[in-house]
């Protein structure tokens, strides 16, 4: 019965119905790999100028703490990420790598709350209680990378 009343309604509504009872459908492609970087102009500068990528203008995002660059890699992305504010979450993590890092993968899932209950049914622990609204516009939520063979997952709802 969830099948066929998921292609009349929406799926995030349909979860709503059956909560508990949907089956998570299973994660999708990768969105874009995050690089914290040390200097936002001259990471900008590697992917525009010298590999000639189409990069997108900078955006502070302060709800994160972060500023972002877009580099656009055909069907996915780079995001080049920046601390932005003094209680940034890559503050750390630049702090033990100097000169920037591999931070974070974010892969695409239909339904971010089903996504979520297979995780924490699982015993992965994710970083929000709830998701936030991420760079572009949907929902996101971090998990934790000691719960995820030391990599930390971004979750994007597509
Ligand atoms: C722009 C919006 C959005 C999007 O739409 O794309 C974003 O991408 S926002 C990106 C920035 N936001 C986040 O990263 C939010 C989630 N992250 C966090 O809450 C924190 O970064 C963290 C994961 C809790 C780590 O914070 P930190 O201050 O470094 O805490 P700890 O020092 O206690 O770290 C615990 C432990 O985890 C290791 N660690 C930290 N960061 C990473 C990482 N990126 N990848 C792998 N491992 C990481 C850290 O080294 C500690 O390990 P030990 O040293 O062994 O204790
Ligand atoms: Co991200």
């Amino acid at each position: 019965m969830i099948g066929w009343m998921q292609k009349l309604i929406s799926p995030s509504l349909c979860s709503c119905i059956f909560k508990g009872t949907r089956k998570f459908s299973g994660v999708g492609k990768i969105n874009h790999i995050a690089i914290a970087v040390p200097n936002l102009e001259s990471a900008t500068n590697l992917y525009k100028n010298v590999l000639g990528a189409k990069v997108s203008a900078a955006m502070p995002l302060p709800e994160h703490g972060v500023t972002t660059v877009f580099v656009e890699l055909g069907d996915t992305k780079i995001e080049l990420l920046h601390p932005l504010g003094d209680r940034s979450p890559i503050s750390g993590f630049l702090g033990k790598n100097k000169s920037g890092g591999l931070h974070h993968i974010c892969v695409e899932v239909e339904n971010i709350s089903d996504a979520v209950k297979a995780l924490t049914d699982n015993g992965i622990r994710t970083l929000t209680e709830e998701p936030k609204i991420g760079a572009h516009g949907k929902p996101v939520m971090f998990c934790h990378p000691k719960d995820c063979d030391g990599v930390l997952l971004e979750l994007e709802e597509s």
